[in-house]
């Protein structure tokens, strides 16, 4: 007889692990907003007995700019990501009779980035900040190799999971490139995040791996800024542009600026290698801005040379 190879039995509900059913899912407090939805802290706690896990539920809130579509797609996206330094994907919570889906997540104790720097800004060092970018980077060179495109990237969508690791979140506005083309362009920008945005964003919205770089360099400075309110990107932008430019024309400001060679001021106390990187990630055409692997191999030199 024909050998059989292995025949994969359809799951029921409840051996599929990434089948949350609602009722056990516990709500206790708030954790965040991010692209299209608010995130919760829940307790999956099917025994009833409070041993069940802790939890991160996205729900979708659906507003003009974010669609059922749009989640779905943040959906398929994360639960096709497996990377020590990606938020995991758990799973799906089907409510309203299927009518609406939340997205479970692993959830990370210590918060987004933002809130941690600025609550132990004394006891995270240089070394420390080089850790979590290196880490950082190495999640997005995953992110390339599968031809992601990330397009949110900042300290905001980075979340802490201990002191040593660090993990990013929030993939609603990733694009996958497609397979003929090295970039994306987007048709309608939504609330664009432009003070992060790379020129040929700002100018064409054309989104790559290098347009996540120049992103990257701006969480650089985040990062070296230990997320301080006073010195944070827009702050600092809407400074050089003027607080008096309103509205639309301040992408066009940003350009201006961006063309003819502002960028950011190297943060208080930055190492001038750090302030390197960032320059190097603020290069004006992408094809001459370095790879996430380079930076990678960047860090890893400087974290070197610290040591010795
Ligand atoms: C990615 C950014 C936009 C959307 N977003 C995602 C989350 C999120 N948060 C957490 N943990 C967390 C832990 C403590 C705190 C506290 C709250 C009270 N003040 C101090 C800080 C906040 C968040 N784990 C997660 N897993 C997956 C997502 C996720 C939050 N917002």
């Amino acid at each position: 007889p024909v050998t059989q190879g292995p025949v994969w039995k359809a799951l029921s509900p409840q051996q599929d692990q990434t089948m949350f059913e609602e009722r056990h899912l516990r709500y206790i407090s708030p954790l965040g907003k991010g692209n299209f939805g608010s995130v919760e802290l829940c307790r999956y706690d099917p025994l009833g007995d409070n041993t069940g896990e802790l939890v991160a539920v996205k729900k979708l809130q659906p507003n003009n700019q974010s669609t059922q579509e749009d989640f779905q797609k943040e959906v398929n996206t994360l639960s096709a990501l497996h990377c020590d330094y990606i938020v995991k994907f758990k799973g799906v919570c089907y409510s309203m009779g299927r009518l609406s889906m939340s997205l479970v997540m692993e959830y990370l104790p210590y918060g987004s980035l933002i809130g941690y720097l600025e609550n132990n800004r004394h006891n995270v060092n240089t070394r420390r900040m080089l850790l979590f970018a290196s880490q950082i980077c190495k999640g997005m060179e995953y992110l390339q190799t599968l031809r992601y495109v990330h397009r949110d990237l900042a300290a905001r969508n980075v979340l802490v999971a201990s002191e040593v690791l660090v993990k990013i979140a929030d993939f609603g506005l990733t694009k996958i490139i497609p397979f003929d083309k090295d970039y994306y362009w987007v048709t309608q920008p939504g609330e664009s995040p432009i003070f992060w945005y790379a020129p040929e964003c700002i100018n064409e919205s054309r989104f790559s791996s290098k347009s996540d770089v120049w992103s990257f360099g701006v969480v650089l400075h985040e990062l070296f800024s230990y997320c301080n309110m006073k010195c944070n990107p827009k702050r600092l932008y809407m400074q050089e542009i003027g607080h008096t430019v309103q509205g639309p024309s301040i992408s066009m400001h940003l350009a201006n600026i961006l063309k003819s060679n502002w960028r950011l001021p190297a943060p208080p106390d930055c190492p001038p290698q750090v302030y390197g990187l960032m320059k190097q990630c603020w290069t004006y055409n992408y094809n001459e801005r370095p790879c996430f692997y380079s930076l990678g191999n960047q860090i890893e030199t400087i974290l070197q040379d610290d040591r010795e």
